[in-house]
């Protein structure tokens, strides 16, 4: 996970001497001098939960891809140095980030609500999206834990984002039950605990948090492949098998997660698609 975190660092580093040197530093050579870095591949901060796909692809569709505004990249670059792996993994990569962005441009939205901010990378992203929409414009998102929360506000401050950016420090779902009546938002993202991601939903729905033609993305639905094997499950099948599931995230995670799918696409107040993108979003909209 050490060179992972230099093999990303290449990355950025190889693509931006090689947009300002193309003669001296061609993307050819970036891309072999990624190859080298076979760590970079089995990262679990993915471009896609499709091995073949992250692979081959990924490293590549950064490369031809517009760079993120320097801001984010900022706020990226920092979250990866300053956090150990098994803490910055949780925050989504610059091509998702860019995805956030450019959905809610698509969309025209105003109002967003994320539920678990982190570092405030993606809530920087969104407000990228937004930035253009009018005075009311705003990015409400939700974090429990003290001390990201505080990183967050910084990051938010220093981009000079905070007239856009609301953090809303508690539970998640507190926060969204304590939302009055009139609230409404474009685009939600779940983000948080998966555990939780039922109650968010229902909450959501109930409360009527989702304007007429909102977007609810649900993320890491299917958490690198492994909440479809729920059903073949078997605790004692080998590491390398398709039944295996680790321990530590069977419960927490992967039962979840498999129930949330299930919820959701069962019920008929609503229609959704299950991406097979990064770790899987679950993309949902009210009938
Ligand atoms: C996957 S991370 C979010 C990453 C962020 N969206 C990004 O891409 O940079 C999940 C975050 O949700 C927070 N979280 C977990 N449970 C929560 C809860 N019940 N309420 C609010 N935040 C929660 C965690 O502390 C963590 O920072």
């Amino acid at each position: 996970m050490f060179f992972y975190n230099i093999s990303k660092t290449f990355l950025s580093n190889s693509r931006i001497i090689s947009r300002l040197h193309p003669k001296s530093f061609p993307q050819a050579t970036h891309f072999k001098l990624l190859q080298q870095y076979q760590s970079f591949y089995s990262s679990p901060q993915c471009y896609s939960n499709e091995p073949f796909l992250f692979l081959k692809s990924g490293p590549y569709s950064v490369a031809n891809s517009t760079p993120q505004p320097a801001h984010l990249q900022k706020v990226y670059d920092k979250t990866l140095k300053e956090f150990h792996e098994n803490e910055s993994e949780m925050m989504v990569s610059s091509l998702q980030g860019s995805l956030l962005t450019l959905l809610c441009k698509l969309m025209n939205a105003k109002k967003v609500l994320e539920i678990g901010c982190f570092t405030g990378y993606s809530a920087l992203c969104f407000a990228e999206g937004i930035k253009n929409s009018g005075t009311n414009a705003k990015v409400v998102t939700c974090e429990y834990d003290q001390k990201y929360a505080k990183i967050a506000l910084q990051n938010v401050k220093e981009a000079g984002k905070d007239d856009l950016i609301e953090i809303k420090i508690g539970d998640g779902l507190e926060t969204i039950r304590k939302f009055d009546k009139s609230t409404v938002f474009d685009l939600i993202y779940i983000d948080a605990d998966k555990a939780g991601y039922i109650n968010y939903y229902e909450t959501i729905l109930e409360r009527n948090l989702l304007s007429e033609k909102g977007l609810i993305v649900a993320d890491n639905v299917l958490f690198s492949g492994y909440v479809e094997r729920l059903p073949n499950y078997d605790p004692n099948a080998p590491k390398s098998s398709e039944n295996h599931i680790p321990k530590e995230i069977y419960k927490r995670i992967v039962v979840p997660l498999y129930n949330f799918n299930e919820h959701v696409n069962k019920d008929s107040r609503t229609t959704n698609l299950l991406l097979p993108g990064f770790d899987g979003l679950m993309l949902i909209q009210k009938n």
